[in-house]
């Protein structure tokens, strides 16, 4: 179970007393005003807060984008606060996936061509196995050859993910993964994220606006002004998986 104020060294990430300014001076705003918590391996967690609480920041340095003004980001128990650029770029290529709103496919290759791009830019090749088993994971056994101009959005965005998860990355960042598509589609892409968490331990952190997105995580965590304000585990209680809950606590912290 995720933990807000504390971590344990076997989690996948740890963000001890997180803080990040951004700006100088006058202009200067505290983004994250000490955060801490602990995913552990294996577990799903939705970041959601009003506009500007914070959930962008904490995922970029959580995920090495970006660093903190202080405090310290463990992921998969390397502090990347010591590591220079280059073996930070490295921890980010090798132990880290990503998917974002945008699917950010290229057009003209087909959706293995995809899967493997990030590896062959860094000079390697990824076993044909490989990208096979990643397109499958995501449910796109069938879709190998094909474009992204041939894939419907949801399909683009499980392409999105086999590529992140090819690496086998220590942690999955999912910045509102759903936020270009319909509810249907929606549906296909969180059940695929679900699954991965389910049968492949995929640790994995998503900022998402959707309540009923945050639903299909295990834990929901609540930024208020750069600070964790709650959480909510997502247990059987039918309100909260089908987001009316989460709904409510969100339009409470807007309020
Ligand atoms: N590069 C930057 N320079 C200056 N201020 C920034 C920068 N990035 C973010 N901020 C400020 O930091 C605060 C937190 O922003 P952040 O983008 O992390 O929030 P968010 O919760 O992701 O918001 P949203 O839901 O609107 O995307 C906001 O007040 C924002 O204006």
């Amino acid at each position: 179970m995720i933990t807000v104020g504390h971590t344990h060294t076997s989690d996948a990430v740890q963000l001890h007393d997180l803080r990040k300014v951004h700006g100088r001076g006058d202009r200067s705003v505290a983004a994250l005003d000490g955060v801490t918590m602990g995913f552990p391996r294996g577990s799903f967690t939705a970041i959601m807060g009003p506009s500007g609480s914070g959930k962008s920041t904490l995922l970029q340095c959580a995920a090495g984008l970006d660093r903190p003004t202080a405090g310290r980001v463990v992921v998969d128990g390397v502090d990347i606060g010591g590591l220079s650029e280059r073996e930070r770029t490295e921890m980010r290529r090798d132990h880290i996936g990503f998917v974002f709103q945008s699917f950010n496919l290229v057009e003209s290759l087909t959706a293995a061509q995809n899967v493997e791009l990030p590896a062959r830019f860094a000079g390697r090749r990824v076993p044909r196995e490989e990208v096979d088993a990643a397109l499958a994971a995501v449910g796109l056994a069938e879709r190998a050859r094909h474009r992204p101009g041939q894939l419907s959005g949801g399909q683009q965005q499980r392409v999105a993910l086999a590529r992140a998860l090819v690496t086998r990355p220590a942690v999955l960042f999912a910045d509102e993964p759903t936020g270009a598509l319909d509810t249907a589609t929606s549906r296909e892409v969180l059940e695929t994220m679900r699954r991965l968490v389910d049968e492949e331990g995929q640790t994995t952190l998503m900022v998402t606006h959707d309540p009923t997105a945050a639903a299909v995580a295990d834990v929901v965590v609540f930024l208020k002004d750069g600070r964790i304000a709650d959480r909510i585990v997502v247990d059987s209680d039918s309100d909260v998986r089908n987001g009316a809950s989460i709904a409510t606590h969100m339009a409470r912290l807007e309020a």
